[in-house]
């Protein structure tokens, strides 16, 4: 043994550098900017004045038991969006925090359709929230944290907008957009009532992520990857539901599960949003200690950080106490992130080798340097 002896401490969690694939700008809004927001643009519909309060209630009201009634929230969210200053705000504060949280990598989505009911263009969305962006890194940086984030862009599946967005995420594809999704309401809205915009997509050579498996099953992942040509699934939680775990302990997986490990297809887990929407009964029984232990191209993610009042240090910490996961499990989980990030190759790779490998290296020896005479660390290793 080689390496810390004890778990992740909170604070080393924050620090080691963390990958995000799955975060959604309009779930992730500081209470405070959103009683902010909705004073600037006269909308009266917030449930609270106070922020610490109207965190907790929206949390609270999130925690639903079903994905339909937890995507009732958005409708605050997305009325404060609906101006360029408000996205801008909104999109930088986002890097900012997801930067003071020890991410370094991050693709954050959302639905361009969504912001349009005062008058913007699907242009001057994407540019405002691309600037935001530009501006968090910044900020960012002069406090001393290095991220950089990229934009998918989202079309709403009970929508039929899905071809025009998957047209804007062509358009600005290098210019701050790295690829596209599509959310919403899965039951009765399978990926493949917008096969023009995957088929539309695959023939410019870009990329996106479907949420699948996450509120419907294994049909939904199914089309999602064999349909629809996903590159990753959007939760993908429900793979579980193909495969079975004998009495002695042994494991089968099934085709569609095979497929999914064999092709190496990432899986952007959420857990805490899970707990929320129904797709798993606690941390302890989250898929993710066994898809993590089959080797699965599994992701840890956060979603909705307002909805869940979570981060990325806070997912972490939860599955560090459910599965006791060492350092060397955060940086499995981050270093899969980042092989299936939507920038190129040769990025992904420095980020891996020149970011991450180092910052969990780090991590890993300071418990070498913390040894006393009075309270020696003793590790296996040493007695071997
Ligand atoms: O976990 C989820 N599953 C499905 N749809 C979601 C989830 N979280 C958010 N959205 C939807 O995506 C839109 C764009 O960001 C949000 O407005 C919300 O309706
Ligand atoms: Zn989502």
């Amino acid at each position: 043994m080689t390496s810390q002896p004890a778990p992740p401490s909170p604070e080393q969690i924050r620090r080691a550098p963390k990958a995000l694939l799955h975060d959604h700008l309009d779930g992730g809004l500081r209470p405070g900017t959103l009683i902010d927001l909705a004073h600037e643009t006269s909308y009266d519909g917030l449930p609270e004045g106070d922020a610490d309060k109207l965190g907790a209630l929206i949390r609270q009201a999130a925690d639903s038991g079903s994905l339909e009634r937890y995507l009732k929230n958005f409708a605050h969210t997305c009325a404060v969006m609906q101006t360029r200053d408000a996205l801008v705000r909104v999109a930088a504060e986002c890097a900012e925090d997801l930067a003071a949280d020890g991410v370094v990598y991050a693709e954050v989505r959302y639905a361009p359709e969504q912001h349009l009911e005062r008058g913007l263009t699907l242009d001057e969305v994407v540019e405002a929230v691309n600037e935001g962006f530009r501006e968090g890194e910044r900020r960012a940086k002069e406090n001393g944290h290095r991220i950089r984030v990229g934009a998918l862009l989202t079309a709403m599946r009970h929508a039929a907008r899905a071809l025009e967005i998957a047209e804007l995420a062509n358009r600005y594809r290098d210019l701050g957009v790295v690829g596209f999704d599509i959310a919403g309401a899965e039951a009765g809205f399978p990926p493949t009532r917008h096969l023009d915009a995957f088929e539309y997509l695959k023939r410019e050579n870009n990329h996106f992520t479907i949420h699948a498996g996450e509120a419907f099953g294994l049909p939904s992942i199914w089309q999602a990857l064999q349909w629809c040509g996903a590159d990753r699934l959007g939760h993908g939680v429900r793979i579980i539901d193909d495969i079975e775990v004998a009495e002695d302990g042994s494991v089968r997986l099934g085709r569609l599960a095979s497929y999914v490990r064999d092709k190496r297809v990432p899986l952007e887990l959420c857990p805490s949003s899970n707990l929320q929407t129904g797709a798993a009964a606690s941390y302890a029984e989250h898929p993710i200690g066994l898809l993590r232990k089959l080797r699965f191209r599994a992701t840890v993610n956060t979603d909705n950080r307002l909805m869940s009042g979570t981060s990325m240090s806070r997912e972490f910490e939860k599955l560090v106490d459910a599965f006791s996961y060492t350092l060397d499990d955060m940086e499995w989980f981050t270093v899969n992130a980042m092989k299936s990030a939507f920038i190129p190759f040769g990025e992904r790779l420095a980020m891996i080798n020149e970011v991450i490998k180092p910052g969990y290296a780090e991590l890993k020896s300071e418990w070498l340097f913390r040894q006393t005479a009075a309270e020696p660390v003793v590790s296996s290793g040493f007695i071997a």
